[in-house]
């Protein structure tokens, strides 16, 4: 049996309920869980959650990071300013498998208020069970660092 991989999750408020909700499914799961908050439903600030997680996952402390907020873009366009960060916004489970099997993405954000947290949960599965293809796609995935 090959060892769960381990996570870091973080979020805005928008994304606070389904945050919650993907911590315990993954948990439940055997995956090792960080959550980076936020840890209310207050208003916050996205790029103060979405940072720390993205660079715990560039420093390697992290196999993936999941981001979630209210559309997704506003964590996706924060990790993505990280270097080693390749953040997909997800909303269907194939975008999810595509991110991993094309792009070797490893951040997931999902769009909590476009879509509902048994789906979250489905994309999260198929994000984090999708290996990556390499091959051609590694070529390009290579030239993206500019
Ligand atoms: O960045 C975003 C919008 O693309 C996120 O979805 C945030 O969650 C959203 O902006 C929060 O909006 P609110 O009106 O402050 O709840």
């Amino acid at each position: 049996m090959t060892a769960k991989k381990t996570i870091a999750i973080g979020g805005d408020h928008a994304g606070f309920d389904y945050k919650e909700a993907l911590v315990s499914f993954l948990e439940n799961a055997g995956y090792t869980v960080k959550n980076f908050g936020a840890f209310t439903a207050d208003s916050v600030d996205y790029p103060d959650f979405a940072h720390p997680v993205a660079s715990a996952v560039e420093r390697g402390e992290f196999e993936y990071g999941i981001l979630v907020c209210g559309s997704a873009n506003g964590v996706a366009i924060t990790a993505n300013k990280h270097q080693g960060i390749r953040a997909a916004i997800c909303w269907q489970e194939q975008l999810a498998s595509l991110a991993r099997q094309h792009n070797d993405a490893n951040v997931l954000c999902i769009p909590a208020r476009f879509i509902d947290v048994e789906l979250a949960k489905a994309i999260t599965d198929t994000f984090l069970t999708t290996e990556f293809e390499g091959g051609r796609h590694a070529n390009r995935v290579g030239k993206i660092s500019c």
